[in-house]
């Protein structure tokens, strides 16, 4: 398979990268985000050959061309082994079946119970090799609506140089998601309980990045899925789970929970490298803004609406914009200006070339919150499955989209992440696994900030130091 030798900005303005600088670079200095110059094609037969292996060695044989010379073959295949070492289950990201032609793909078996660990455990790992060798020392910015938030703190906890700040939506994350991040005692760990919704916390964070005085003064890195190594991870179960149902000899679908778009690009790419993907669905909550531009080429938002699969309450949708790349032929300009329409009016229009491009790969729908209880209880009555509300969100969508191709729905967290949602819905709480029973007994720790830049930029700045 051919190699990636660049990362190129989405804005068409900012120096082409390696893999390990998009990596530590996170946002592109124009504003962007990085993506490969171009997507390698993994030849039929090496897809066929991933059957069997372990799910370490098929990652190392996926994200092996994307990485360049950043990382020698030896070092990646050990950061790859580190990366899974913890994780609950030998299979990494199992199958379980919940209907004819209808599986979940568990990934939450990771240390903090949802999707991110796939690829904050593989980045903490890389940063840690790129930072031991340069020297440098860097302060992790990061922005959560719950589950990105505790997978980089537990990621980063204790490094000696890297600092890492996340921060959350306060009062809009689940207790247990709150306490993951609290909790932890190591000094470099700062949670930020900000007065806002998650696209606050988002747009502060770009805010940050982009003003080039404060990012070079403390180092500023990101760990968002603004960060190229962090979709690259999880393009990787996509891989797995499609070739043990038989591909590339026959097609899957996928259905994925989506808020950040970042999962469901990481599929995008899987298909673009050549995995046999029929249908890619992006599932939302009432948080709907993706299934509405799908549907009307009207990208607009209108304000986060708190739901009860929290993670995915966002409207400003931050790697809808990779796509949006592809869909206007690469032209970093006009999705400069389709940034800017979004930042200044709200929203904008997809051109009709583009919508078609889009809809040509994407399907889409929305589940109301009803609809969401409804689903959690008809699995856990009807298959002895209980899932997490943002899973629920995915299986209810994908009922719409099942055919004679197998449909994996994406299972994205534990359910006992949000236990009132689950209780609720089900009349049964479902527990913490036995590492974690005792989280509600820990003292927590967070502060409390305004969106506000000044004040922010202010907190990390005295805080580190820098
Ligand atoms: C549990 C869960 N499901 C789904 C999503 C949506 O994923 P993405 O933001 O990559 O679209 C998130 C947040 O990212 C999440 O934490
Ligand atoms: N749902 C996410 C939001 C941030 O998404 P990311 O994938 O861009 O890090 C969360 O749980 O924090």
């Amino acid at each position: 398979m051919r190699h990636v030798s660049r990362y190129v900005s989405t804005r068409g303005d900012a120096p082409a990268l390696s893999f390990e600088q998009a990596m530590l670079t996170g946002l592109a200095r124009d504003g962007g985000l990085y993506v490969p110059e171009s997507v390698p094609v993994m030849p039929h037969e090496q897809i066929a050959a991933l059957a069997g292996l372990s799910y370490e060695e098929a990652a190392y044989r996926i994200m092996r061309p994307f990485v360049g010379d950043s990382f020698g073959d030896d070092e990646f295949r050990a950061i790859i082994d580190r990366a899974y070492a913890g994780f609950g289950h030998s299979a990494r990201a199992p199958l379980t079946q919940i209907g004819p032609n209808h599986f979940l793909l568990e990934l939450f078996h990771g240390p903090t119970l949802a999707f991110k660990d796939f690829a904050m455990q593989l980045i903490g790992q890389l940063f840690q090799v790129a930072l031991e060798r340069s020297g440098q020392r860097v302060t992790i910015v990061g922005a959560t609506s719950g589950d990105t938030g505790s997978a980089a703190i537990e990621a980063f906890r204790g490094l000696s140089n890297v600092d890492v700040f996340i921060l959350f939506p306060r009062g809009r994350v689940s207790e247990v998601q709150r306490r993951q991040m609290t909790t932890p005692v190591e000094s470099n760990v700062h949670a930020l309980a900000l007065e806002g919704d998650f696209d606050d916390c988002q747009a502060r964070l770009k805010d940050m990045f982009n003003d080039f005085e404060f990012r070079d003064a403390v180092g500023l890195a990101g760990v968002n899925s603004i960060n190229w190594a962090r979709v690259l991870a999880q393009v990787v179960y996509y891989f797995t789970s499609a070739v043990s149902l038989g591909a590339p000899h026959r097609p899957v679908s996928f259905t994925v929970p989506t808020g950040n778009f970042g999962d469901i690009f990481a599929g995008y790419i899987a298909r673009a490298m050549g995995l046999p993907i029929e249908k890619l669905v992006i599932a939302t909550n009432q948080n709907d803004i993706l299934h509405r531009a799908l549907s009307t080429g009207a990208y607009t938002t209108t304000g986060v609406a708190p739901s009860i699969s929290p993670s995915m309450d966002i409207q400003v949708s931050s790697n809808f914009e990779r796509v949006l790349f592809d869909a206007y032929g690469r032209d970093g300009r006009a999705v400069a200006q389709l940034m800017d329409e979004l930042k200044t009016e709200g929203g904008f229009t997809i051109s009709q070339g583009a919508l078609e491009t889009l809809r040509a790969t994407f399907e889409s729908g929305r589940c109301s919150e009803d609809e969401t209880y409804a689903t959690i209880r008809t699995e856990h009555d009807r298959n002895g499955e209980t899932i997490c509300p943002h899973t629920a969100v995915g299986v209810n969508v994908a009922g719409g989209f099942l055919s004679e191709v197998p449909m994996v729905t994406l299972s994205t967290a534990h359910p006992a992440k949000f236990p009132d949602a689950v209780e609720k819905a089900t009349g049964q709480r479902p527990p913490l696994p036995d590492r974690m029973a005792d989280l509600f007994d820990r003292p927590e720790r967070m502060t409390e900030v305004p969106n506000d830049l000044a004040a922010l930029e202010a907190l990390i700045r005295e805080r580190t130091g820098r």
